[in-house]
């Protein structure tokens, strides 16, 4: 039986096109229907435009009236770090008292002062934790989320963060997408022997997880004081010998030449890029990489954002993510993240929503499949409390998404 679902009479649907990432000028070109309807069939997008007959086809309970009302694609967040256990208050008060986010660090706290409680949490704490993230991240119209592992250096324990994240993708409507980050910093075990380290990651750690898939991605904190160009170059080439799709934590917080790195290897995106270089930028246009910037964490450090403007006027695919995390910046809010984008970093409105849905699909090598509203990709969509896109970054930091469809079924009403 055919399972149907009809949006009727939209204000405005509004969507990037297309089935791969949208580079440079392309992002600013939305596709915008006006008073039209969507029709849904298994789960799919059939069609846009007006047909008479589809109020006929469609069950009158399966009919939503989005008369006054924007309709967009679901939100991705291609950048998350969702399972962890703990919480860092007093790092985030000393660090409003002036100490860097790497003196932390360096003291022991930071990546591995939750390394410790992620050791230690239970693999029920860490689904029930999560779940509450996803529940609010749904609300503000995420359908899909990628989710690192990275708090656990142990083989143990970065398995059973990417199992939870398994797990979780069967208990709630959000698509998870795993990616491995045991390379997030050096743990106590391996002090000042991060060549070991990484090498008990590739014999002891990888195969395993790329043989029960626990991870589609491999990501690297390729950062000064924590895993270098050369070994990040090392973990990446062999991770992409084993079937892991590439992803890089680059140039967040000196310019260590992440983004070049990402461009040589032709990684699906680089991350953070708050001190991309300019050969940088130009490497992540021509190669194809997904150049994804994460304005929350910019502000949480009180760092200067990345140079988006640029990055789009060389060429490259910007995505949008919020880098949900307990330690720079925990926040997962995608309104704000709007609002930092488009009143800071010089995006404009309509490139915004391109890097928050069909850039962050590509970011995630989901393009083919989500980000856009057309006919054949996945039904996740939102639809506004206002008529148009442009009330998005015009409300500050405020959730103006009112219903959430994944895969042609209301999850939020
Ligand atoms: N920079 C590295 N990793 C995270 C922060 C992790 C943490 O502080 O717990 C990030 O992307 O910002
Ligand atoms: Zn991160």
């Amino acid at each position: 039986m055919v399972d149907r679902l009809l949006i009727k009479n939209a204000a405005q649907i509004v969507t990037p096109e297309g089935k791969s990432a949208r580079h440079g000028r392309e992002m600013k070109q939305l596709k915008i229907y006006e008073n039209q309807s969507i029709l849904i069939e298994n789960g799919k997008i059939r069609s846009i435009g007006n047909q008479p007959d589809w109020e006929k086809l469609v069950p009158a309970d399966k009919q939503i009236d989005a008369s006054g009302k924007a309709v967009l694609p679901g939100f991705v967040d291609s950048h998350t770090h969702l399972v962890f256990g703990g919480y860092r208050p007093d790092e985030f008060l000393w660090r409003m008292g002036g100490m860097s986010y790497m003196e932390i660090m360096e003291r022991g706290g930071g990546i591995l002062n939750t390394m410790k409680a992620t050791r230690e949490a239970s693999r029920e704490e860490l689904v029930d934790h999560s779940m509450d993230f996803l529940k609010k991240m749904l609300a503000m119209g995420v359908t899909t989320v990628e989710a690192k592992s990275g708090y656990g250096q142990d083989h143990d324990t970065e398995i059973k963060q990417m199992e939870v994240v398994r797990d979780l993708n069967e208990k709630q409507p959000i698509e998870l997408v795993s990616t491995f980050l045991g390379a997030h910093a050096v743990p106590p075990e391996y002090k000042d022997r991060g060549d070991d380290f990484i090498e008990f990651l590739l014999k002891d750690v990888m195969p395993e997880v790329a043989e029960k898939h626990l991870a589609e991605f491999c990501d690297v904190f390729c950062e000064k004081g924590v895993f270098s160009i050369e070994q990040s170059r090392h973990l990446l080439t062999e991770a992409r010998k084993m079937g892991f799709k590439l992803k890089i934590h680059a140039d967040e917080i000196v310019s260590l030449g992440g983004a070049e790195l990402a461009g040589e290897l032709h990684a699906t995106s680089a991350d953070h890029l708050l001190h991309a270089s300019d050969e940088g930028i130009r490497a992540m246009a021509d190669n194809g990489v997904v150049s994804t910037l994460l304005p929350t964490t910019a502000f949480c450090l009180k760092e200067p954002f990345a140079r988006a403007r640029e990055m789009i006027d060389a060429g490259c695919a910007v995505a949008l993510a919020t880098d949900f995390n307990p330690g720079s910046g925990f926040t997962f809010s995608v309104p704000l993240m709007i609002g930092l984008a488009v009143i800071y970093m010089k995006m404009t409105a309509e490139e915004a929503i391109t890097a928050l849905t069909l850039n962050g699909a590509a970011a995630l090598d989901r393009a083919d499949r989500i980000g856009s509203l057309e006919p054949g990709k996945q039904a996740d969509l939102v639809i506004l409390q206002y008529p148009s896109y442009k009330f998005l970054p015009y409300h500050t930091g405020i959730n103006i998404v009112e219903t959430v469809i994944k895969k042609g079924k209301v999850v939020v009403r």
